[in-house]
């Protein structure tokens, strides 16, 4: 099975994929880790993303091209995956309809999180909040003026991406602000078909 999940941040993408990862066994294929794992190890494409991610915009469609393009190469990623955070805009779409072309695979669903924007920001500072309290490193993008930067890559870049795959017919949506485990059941269902 191959899904996207589409969302603004904060929208529980993460959530939802960690719930899928285990009820069928595919990975979570997230840019957003993957990225900040290139960073922490300090690599050419991390060095290269580190500024523009702690500002909150978005990396340059060819360096996450790349990375997601080796990813799904990986031996656990051959019976499905969940992308989460990726594709970003439309050049990542079309982008990854050559590679799934390619590989002779096609996409099960993509799936919207609907959320009302005006709760995200609570949502990232609790989030952030969460994340001291238990001890864990917070994100440097996690806090409430770089939240809107990425708010607003969302808008103006990853939005059009409703368009694009609702054109295409394979777009379908949930409510998001819903309690977590009925956008669960809600997910469960489009995937069931
Ligand atoms: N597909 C992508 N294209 C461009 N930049 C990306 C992409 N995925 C992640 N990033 C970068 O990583 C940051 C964090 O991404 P992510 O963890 O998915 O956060 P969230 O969904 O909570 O905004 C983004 O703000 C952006 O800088």
């Amino acid at each position: 099975m191959r899904l996207i999940l589409l969302g603004p941040p904060g929208a529980g993408k993460g959530t939802q994929a960690a719930r899928l990862v285990e009820r069928h066994g595919i990975p979570q294929l997230s840019t957003g880790d993957m990225l900040r794992a290139a960073v922490a190890a300090r690599t050419p494409i991390g060095l290269q993303a580190k500024e523009l991610m702690d500002q909150g915009s978005l990396v340059p469609d060819d360096l996450v091209v790349s990375i997601v393009a080796s990813r799904i190469e990986e031996p656990d990623a051959r019976n499905g995956f969940i992308l989460d955070g990726f594709p970003r805009t439309v050049g990542q779409a079309e982008a990854l309809d050559r590679m799934l072309e390619d590989k002779g695979m096609q996409l099960d669903a993509i799936i919207e999180l609907k959320v009302d924007e005006g709760i995200l920001v609570d949502r990232i500072v609790k989030r952030a909040r969460d994340a001291e309290a238990r001890g864990e490193a917070v994100r440097r993008d996690d806090n409430p003026d770089v939240f809107r930067t990425r708010l607003d890559a969302y808008r103006q870049q990853t939005a059009p991406l409703t368009d694009y795959y609702g054109r295409k017919g394979t777009l379908r949506s949930v409510d998001g602000m819903a309690p977590i485990d009925d956008v669960t059941a809600a997910i469960r269902a489009i995937v069931a078909g």
